[in-house]
């Protein structure tokens, strides 16, 4: 009916009747764009999203639209909201009227004396709206020339209400009309349609309206950020809802080193809801990572690593709580503890041997090889031989790639920049296909880690001899605290012993092999010293390289200058806390720019020069005391494999150094020394380079 009206009133006919279809498909498209306009759409907020248009409500509208273009063009467009918003008025009078009978008896009498002898029902009050004449003049059409009754004579209605632009009754309201009276209801408006001039102001405030409840709404968003920020340290002003997004870019360490030059060591920076504090210098460092450690030891978890089953029980994302401390004591005990180290030396030379015959085979072909790739694959290798006692690759084959793949996906995926992990709630549609990405690799690993449990316990029961590696000592320790580390926890702590522990130390390496073939004088003074210490014996011991001062200079230096996790890995405050004055929130990510205070020129000299020579009269090493060079972090989630990583990256080296001579390919001097950020900050282009002159000589095992 109302639609009816509403036709005649713009274009002085009936878009439908009372019984054809055409009137489904009209109230159809009609009820759809009454929907969908009024519904929450989240590109609504965030304009970027329309391109996705999320949950379908653009493609619906579109469908619905052109419908009704096609009947009517533009016109009808602008009438819809008035049409729907009139009869679902109309149907909740009548719900009420129908529920309230003496209210509709003396309605009915009030419309039968102002009808009269006229027998017609006119315009009742001129110059109201159109809206209110159609109601009452439908209502009272009603109410005067039929009784109303409900059906199955009861009088429980349905009351719910559906939210939308206008707010539907749940149920149509169905009634039975009895007793038709005679009379004619006449429409004497004279001027019923709203004029041009009226239609256009009523467009243009409806647009200032919706433009005015965006910016209030803006407004309130950034109001609301403002007042949580009024307790947290100083930085760059942001932008509504996304906040400082847009000058962070590609490389986070360096433009954030850029921005706390300006704002501050302790400066606050928003990514959508995230709220980051960051340190950028080493004041700041100790009181985060030493005063306040245990209130800033939590961590945030990327969307990427909930891929993870059981990621809450991962060493690297956990709270630092009793479980946390468990897993720490046995990475302790049976991983880096000294004596434990040097009883597995001898399966981390092995893998130096076949990386070194590996070179020496291209080196006969004077072929460039993948130095980064190379060291990744030994990193494996020791560190599956120090878990497992076997090799998960070798240098040629496939498997490899798979192994290889998968730790590269995750430190990638895991070290992201992923748009989910700063607005929460795009997680599900995993828009970027980060989570999708990690969960195949995670299941890999999981798999091969599992293999490696099963297999061992059989072997174990099949009373065959020990190895003695980690993987059996994990499993005794396990027998002895059941109840709180269990195969669940080893299966996770060996992934995430292949995750921490292979990229950075295979990245040190590479990135220290770059500097070296950039500084001829600095590999021919290593080279010296690693030869004179290789001497008679002819080979080259692990323990006996960790006292070399020049290659322990090398290697610091190289963390010092290409500093491989940039932002530590992120912190997070598990309680309110104080820092320079400032009340931080719980729940408030805390990133450590270690790579900035590593290259800051108040505390180094020469900073981005490669230069060994400044460890070797200093006192300043990587163990989490000197916080002007964290490369490892400090406090209590500090790195456990440091005393591993530092045996791992200095043999690579030794031996790497030792052995042959290295040039560059096509005899250039240049190489792109750009990174790439991740959790690790990566060469951008890998390092090739062409091992000659191959020097006998044993990487020797004093087993
Ligand atoms: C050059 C090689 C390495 C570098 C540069 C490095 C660096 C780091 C850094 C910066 C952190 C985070 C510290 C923090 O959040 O404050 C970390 C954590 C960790 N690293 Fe290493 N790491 C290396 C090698 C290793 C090795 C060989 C292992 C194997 C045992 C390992 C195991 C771990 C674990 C399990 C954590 C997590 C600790 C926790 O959250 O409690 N890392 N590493």
């Amino acid at each position: 009916m109302v639609l009816n009206q509403m036709s005649n009133t713009c274009v002085s006919e009936n878009v439908a009747d009372f019984t054809s279809n055409e009137i489904r498909a009209f109230r159809n498209a009609v009820k759809t764009l009454i929907e969908v306009d009024g519904k929450f759409n989240i590109a609504d907020i965030f304009p970027w999203l329309k391109p996705l248009d999320p949950q379908r409500i653009q493609s619906k509208a579109e469908a619905a639209y052109s419908w009704l273009d096609a009947v009517s063009d533009d016109f009808i467009r602008r009438r819809l909201k008035r049409t729907e918003t009139s009869s679902n008025t109309t149907e909740w009078v009548m719900t009420e009227l129908l529920l309230n009978p003496s209210i509709m008896a003396k309605l009915r009498q009030e419309v039968s004396d102002n009808v009269g002898a006229k027998g017609k029902i006119e315009e009742m009050c001129p110059g109201i709206p159109l809206a209110q004449r159609m109601v009452s003049l439908m209502i009272a059409s009603l109410v005067y020339q039929f009784d109303w009754k409900l059906p199955h004579s009861t009088y429980e209605l349905d009351m719910n209400d559906i939210f939308g632009i206008t707010l539907l009754r749940a149920t149509p309201l169905l009634a039975v009309p009895m007793n038709f009276r005679e009379g004619i209801t006449v429409y004497t408006y004279e001027k019923l349609l709203l004029s041009e001039h009226e239609q256009t102001i009523t467009s243009i405030m409806e647009l200032l309206g919706f433009m005015l409840c965006s910016l209030l709404f803006l407004l309130a968003i950034h109001c609301l950020s403002l007042f949580r920020r009024r307790t947290l340290p100083p930085g760059p002003y942001g932008l509504p809802l996304v906040g400082n997004l847009f000058q962070i870019g590609p490389k986070p360490h360096e433009s954030l080193a850029k921005l706390a030059k300006k704002h501050g060591p302790l400066m606050t920076i928003r990514l959508g809801s995230v709220t980051s504090v960051v340190a950028s210098s080493p004041a700041m460092a100790r009181e985060i990572l030493q005063k306040n450690d245990e209130a800033c030891s939590g961590r945030p978890i990327p969307d990427a690593v909930t891929a993870l089953d059981e990621y809450n029980h991962a060493v690297l994302w956990m709270p630092a709580g009793a479980e946390w401390r468990i897993i720490r004591r046995a990475l302790n005990t049976y991983l880096t503890h000294p004596q434990k180290l040097d009883s597995l030396r001898g399966l981390r030379h092995t893998a130096v041997e076949e990386l070194i015959q590996h070179v020496k085979e291209a080196s006969q072909r004077e072929e460039a090889v993948d130095i980064g790739k190379l060291a990744f694959t030994t990193a494996l290798n020791q560190m599956s031989n120090t878990c497992v006692s076997e090799n998960v690759a070798d240098f040629t084959s496939k498997e490899i790639r798979g192994f290889q793949n998968a730790v590269k996906t995750l430190m990638e995926v895991d070290g992201k920049f992923n748009i989910a992990d700063i607005f929460p709630w795009l997680k599900p549609l995993d828009p970027q296909r980060i989570r999708s990405k990690a969960e195949a690799a995670y299941s890999w690993l999981d798999a091969v880690s599992d293999d490696f449990i099963r297999r061992r316990l059989k072997r174990r029961q099949s009373k065959m001899p020990r190895y003695g590696d980690l993987l059996d000592s994990l499993l005794d320790f396990s027998q002895e605290n059941e109840a709180e580390f269990n195969c669940k926890h080893i299966k996770i702590l060996l992934v995430d012993l292949f995750l921490a522990g292979t990229e950075t130390s295979s990245n040190t390496t590479e990135w220290a092999m770059t500097e070296l073939l950039l500084n001829p004088s600095i590999m021919a003074k290593l080279r010296q010293e690693v030869s004179d210490n290789v001497g008679a014996k002819g080979k080259i011991e692990e323990s006996e390289i960790l006292e070399l001062p020049y290659l322990q200079a090398v290697v610091k230096e190289t963390m010092r200058l290409h500093l491989s996790v940039p932002f530590l890995v992120p912190h997070k405050t598990e309680t309110s806390v104080k820092l320079k004055g400032y009340e931080v929130p719980p729940n408030t990510q805390i990133l450590v720019n270690a790579w900035a205070i590593a290259r800051d020129a108040e505390h180094w000299e020469n900073p981005m020069h490669f230069m060994p020579e400044r460890f070797l009269k200093s006192e300043v090493d990587f163990k989490g005391q000197h916080f002007s060079f964290l490369p490892f972090g400090s406090g209590r989630r500090m790195c456990p494999g440091i005393p591993l990583a530092q045996r791992v990256v200095s043999l690579m080296i030794a031996s790497l150094v030792y052995h042959f001579d290295w040039k560059l390919p096509h005899s250039t001097n240049e190489l792109d020394m750009n990174d790439i950020f991740g959790i690790t900050l990566l060469r951008a282009t890998p390092l090739l380079a062409v091992p000659m002159n191959f020097r006998e000589g044993i990487t020797g095992r004093t087993m």
